[in-house]
């Protein structure tokens, strides 16, 4: 019996081009153009998968992925979505869509992503059922979703919210943000929560290895391909195969290389160095940078096409100065565990400390603050179970070589040196509530407003 596709696209053109590279490839296929045909097609024999176009006349494909399941369908579904509507493909995901795809896209990719599709589908069926929908996580669990990730803050809300759309699907992941800010971590919980979580996660950190070595850590090598190739080696892709693989840094990489990773990742296919041998590997990526990706591009260090085929799903991980509350919150969960590990008996922060935590800049986000809050622990008198401003003070002096961490993003475009008035106000109220533990009575008096102030621009920021 033959594998049968059923595309749903209303552009006849489209529809022609996904029919061809299917049946090239020794599919069956059937196409209709709106939703209520596709929902009779399923009801009347079930495809081996669905093309699902997301814009239709009749509709938004959502409806019939919502119709799957009502009527406890399994047949999977890939998603279509035009560039520029990743809301739509995040919510198709949501909906129970097993992968999209972001037109345009060759058919090589349209077959790799239907395949793969199966592979896991199988996979799973092994020794658990395909999990239903229903039983995703909802909502107000998305801090499970990252769970090495502390912050109750709305920026990082909506990266618990983006990770946990995300992740089920194998769409490339594109992170940015400043150094320190959990881009690594947000890497690791978006393939915790994939289909791949029982597969590698292989973690490649661009900046850390020669130039001239990058090739060979990627791609592996052969017996004598260089001097010092002594044996055949495998590189991160073979590795990854089956897996993700990260991508840390991807801006420090050559730009030839650059090249070839777009072939991995358009065509699944490599060579190692020194081999004309082409090999295959399955692979979700993930990338990141902490710098700006379009001023990267316009410098020619990063190519546009490998960006946009990474960045399907962006994430921006916020910088702490922008996450309120969580600076505290992060805080007094590293003093918990750092005084722990050095025996000392300080586990809370005192009112001067928490003014402190919560006035600082952080250059260098969480990593700084866990440095800090490591060193106030160690370098702290032992007395009383408060750590205070003084130890954190010393702790801040003693940052590294004296320097700041280096700050990327705030380079060309993304400059803030002055910021609207309302982003001031807002930074102010907030570090008086984190200093304060969200006593709005105490926060007013140390801001000398009204406590009404802080209610009203709350209830404000809510809507
Ligand atoms: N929200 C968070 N809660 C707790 N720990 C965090 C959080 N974010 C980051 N960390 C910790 O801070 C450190 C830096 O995080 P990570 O390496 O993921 O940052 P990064 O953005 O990848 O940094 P870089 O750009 O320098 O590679 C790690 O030890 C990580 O565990």
């Amino acid at each position: 019996m033959k594998t049968t596709v059923l595309i749903i696209e209303d552009s006849p053109s489209m529809a022609r081009t996904y029919d061809g590279f299917l049946r090239r490839a020794g599919m069956e296929t059937i196409v209709v153009e709106t939703c209520a045909a596709g929902i009779d097609e399923i009801s009347r024999e079930e495809p081996h998968a669905v093309l699902l176009d997301l814009h239709l006349p009749d509709g938004s494909g959502l409806k019939l992925l919502r119709w799957l399941q009502k009527e406890g369908r399994k047949v999977p579904v890939i998603a279509i979505t035009a560039n520029g509507s990743m809301g739509t493909a995040v919510e198709a995901m949501r909906e129970g869509a097993r992968d999209f795809l972001v037109k345009p896209f060759s058919g090589p990719k349209m077959i790799a992503a239907l395949e793969q599709m199966w592979m896991r589908t199988e996979e799973e069926t092994d020794d658990t059922p395909v999990p239903a929908p229903a039983a995703k996580p909802q909502p107000q669990e998305n801090q499970a979703i990252a769970s090495q990730m502390i912050g109750e803050s709305l920026p990082m809300k909506a990266v618990y919210k983006i990770i946990e759309a995300a992740a089920p699907s194998d769409a490339s992941v594109f992170i940015t943000g400043e150094s320190g800010t959990g881009k690594e971590l947000a890497a690791e919980a978006i393939h915790r929560n994939s289909g791949r979580s029982r597969g590698p996660l292989v973690i490649l950190n661009c900046a850390a290895i020669a130039p001239n070595m990058l090739e060979s850590e990627v791609f592996g090598h052969v017996k004598g391909a260089f001097t010092g190739a002594v044996s055949d080696r495998e590189g991160a892709a073979e590795r990854a195969h089956g897996g993700t693989l990260f991508l840390d840094e991807l801006g420090e990489m050559e730009i030839g290389l650059q090249s070839k990773l777009l072939r991995l990742l358009q065509e699944g296919t490599y060579m190692r160095v020194g081999e004309s041998k082409e090999r295959r590997a399955d692979i979700r990526f993930v990338a990141a940078t902490n710098r700006d990706p379009r001023k990267a591009i316009v410098e020619g260090k990063l190519r546009e096409d490998l960006y946009f085929r990474l960045n399907v799903i962006p994430i921006t991980m916020p910088p702490l100065r922008e996450r309120g509350m969580d600076t505290v919150l992060i805080a007094s969960s590293f003093l918990e565990r750092f005084a722990k590990e050095h025996g000392k008996t300080q586990t809370t922060f005192d009112e001067g400390a928490r003014a402190a935590l919560a006035s600082h800049g952080w250059p260098g986000n969480v990593r700084e603050l866990m440095n800090v809050v490591r060193r106030a622990v160690i370098l702290g008198t032992g007395q009383g179970d408060e750590v205070t401003a003084e130890d954190l003070a010393l702790a801040m002096q003693l940052d590294g070589e004296g320097q700041a961490p280096v700050v990327s993003f705030s380079e060309g475009a993304w400059d803030a040196v002055v910021e609207p008035l309302h982003v001031t106000e807002r930074r102010a109220i907030e570090r008086a509530l984190a200093v304060t533990e969200g006593n709005i009575q105490e926060a007013a008096r140390l801001l000398e407003i009204n406590p009404s102030t802080i209610y009203r621009k709350k209830t404000s920021w809510a809507v």
